[in-house]
């Protein structure tokens, strides 16, 4: 039986998962804020000696390629290894995967190895799945409707779940898909909101049954704290620290009655 986003919130609330983030150095700070904010627990580590011994005691495994370097690729691997190995969920964030060759065959090698959850703009998306990207480095230019054919054969591809965020996001696991409205046109004007979100979805595959549930729950987290900021904003600015309140402030309740999920009767729908 699936889970809902209030179900959800109310377990990671009752019991901060254990969050491993591999993230980019612009990311770091605010993505640890961010889950902090949401009631999980945030630990970037990363280097190669120590981070598949972390991934078996974390309750999940986040991976970000925003700042790519051999450490960090080398971090990854093991981490990965260690999270399988201990049947930890996985997530990957391909930040601006279409960008340069490394990025591309990086991405390629990371997907190959199956994560339980890939989050992405739609630029990134639709290269991962190996069609044309407009993205402009780690910024999206695609529209997500324009992403959804492309998240839908990368589930096939790798048997996981694939959001692709943008001004309404769209969650697919191969069978089941939905959309979900709601967020502010300040967020893509906040760096590493988006390596952020992945953070979140690692906290709740850490307490969810179905990956597909923690996807739901992660983005109408995002999208509902996202709206209450935006509401007396006056730029980017003071968005930022209105979306941490907002974040902590939502109960399991109000993620509940605000969130605005969307299921889509059948793939393809
Ligand atoms: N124009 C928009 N309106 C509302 N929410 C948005 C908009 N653009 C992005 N978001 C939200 O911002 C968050 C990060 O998504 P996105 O900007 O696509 O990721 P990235 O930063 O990786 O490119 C998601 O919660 C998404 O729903
Ligand atoms: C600006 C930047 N440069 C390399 S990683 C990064 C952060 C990207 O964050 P997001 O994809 O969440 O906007
Ligand atoms: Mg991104």
């Amino acid at each position: 039986m699936s889970q809902s986003p209030q179900e959800l919130l109310a377990a990671l609330r009752a019991a901060p998962p254990l969050v491993q983030c591999i993230t980019n150095y612009v990311a770091m700070n605010i993505a640890a804020n961010v889950l902090l904010a949401a009631g999980a627990s945030p630990a970037m580590v990363s280097d190669a000696e120590e981070a598949g011994e972390f991934a078996r005691i974390a309750g999940a495994l986040t991976v970000n390629i925003g700042t790519l370097s051999s450490p960090f690729v080398s971090g990854m691997r093991a981490a990965i290894e260690g999270a399988q190995a201990a049947g930890k969920p996985w997530v990957l964030d391909p930040v601006a995967c279409q960008a340069t060759a490394l990025r591309r065959r990086t991405a390629a090698d990371l997907v190959a190895l199956k994560p339980t959850i890939i989050r992405g703009n739609a630029s990134e998306i639709l290269s991962l799945a190996g069609e044309a990207s407009r993205g402009q480095g780690v910024d999206g230019r695609d529209s997500v409707t324009a992403a959804e054919d492309a998240a839908r054969w990368l589930a096939a591809q790798t048997g996981g779940v694939v959001a692709v965020t943008g001004e309404s996001d769209f969650v697919t696991d191969g069978a089941r898909a939905a959309r979900i409205a709601g967020g502010s046109p300040y967020m893509p004007m906040n760096t590493a909101l988006g390596c952020s979100l992945t953070g979140l979805c690692g906290a709740y595959a850490a307490v969810a049954d179905d990956p597909f549930d923690a996807t739901l729950a992660a983005l109408a987290h995002f999208a509902v704290a996202g709206r209450r900021a935006h509401e007396g904003a006056q730029g980017p600015g003071s968005f930022a620290p209105r979306f941490l309140d907002a974040l902590h402030a939502v109960t399991p309740e109000a993620l509940g009655a605000e969130a605005e999920i969307r299921a889509l009767e059948s793939v393809g729908a």
